[in-house]
């Protein structure tokens, strides 16, 4: 039946009178032909926009998409012998380690200049926290339901999928580590092979669609710029290293 929507995304939508949804901006791709109400009336309710149109297409085909790349999401899956590899992955980029790592550090470190880096590791890294978890509480987006929730250490918010946090965390500690950290060639490659086998890892393990991470890599990336804006330094907050100092 040519006057039936096919796309999931546009069912249950009735047909806008005449031409009145044109005018209102509605989209011609989402418009069927009119429909009559069993009492002969068509019925007067809108079609949906372009921009949604596109936005639920979008949503539909990452659903998809992400559900044929989770090949780890289970010991039963088609690659579900990696699976222990790809949680180590996930033990990599997680935040209780990268916390640990850094306090570890600055316990440890005897040079103003290492702890002023890593002071400013530590900020940026409960900002994501913050960030992710803010995102995480106002999306809402429910995790793909083929992902198994056996995940190491979460909190409330972490239920919710968008933005990946560890995408989000990879990018940023990726651009962190390229900018402090004197590095040669082949480990700087390897720092940027890491953050993008963690994002990938992700979508394979099922803990994420392919939109989470692709915006949890772009959250990243700017989180840093937040970082070098309010960078933590003795000039900058002297307060702060005069307390360390003492
Ligand atoms: C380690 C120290 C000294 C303190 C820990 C403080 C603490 C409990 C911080 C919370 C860390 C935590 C649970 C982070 C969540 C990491 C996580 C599961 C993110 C979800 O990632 P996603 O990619 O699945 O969105």
């Amino acid at each position: 039946d040519r006057r039936t929507p096919s796309h999931p995304a546009l069912q249950h939508e009735s047909p806008p009178q005449g031409d009145q949804g044109r005018r209102r901006g509605r989209c011609p791709a989402a418009m069927p032909s009119p429909r009559s109400s069993p009492a002969g009336r068509a019925a007067p309710v809108p079609s949906p926009s372009c921009a949604a149109v596109a936005f639920r297409s979008l949503l539909a085909a990452d659903l998809r998409f992400s559900r044929q790349l989770g090949v780890c999401a289970g010991e039963r899956s088609a690659w579900g012998s990696a699976r222990p590899l790809l949680r180590l992955l996930e033990v990599s980029g997680h935040g209780v380690p990268w916390l640990a790592g850094t306090l570890y550090g600055l316990g440890r470190s005897e040079s103003p200049a290492g702890r002023e880096v890593l002071l400013n590791l530590l900020f940026a890294l409960v900002l994501d926290l913050v960030l992710v978890a803010m995102v995480k509480g106002l999306v809402r987006r429910r995790r793909p339901t083929h992902n198994k929730m056996d995940m190491f250490v979460t909190i409330s918010v972490d239920k919710y999928s968008f933005p990946s946090g560890h995408a989000t965390r990879a990018a940023m500690v990726c651009r962190f580590v390229l900018h402090h950290l004197v590095l040669a060639i082949p480990l700087r490659v390897l720092v940027v092979l890491w953050a993008i086998i963690v994002g990938i890892s992700r979508v394979m393990l099922g803990r994420h669609n392919v939109t989470d991470v692709a915006f949890g890599f772009i959250m990243g990336y700017m989180q840093y710029n937040v970082v070098k804006y309010f960078w933590l330094s003795p000039l900058s907050a002297p307060a702060l290293f005069a307390v360390w100092n003492q």
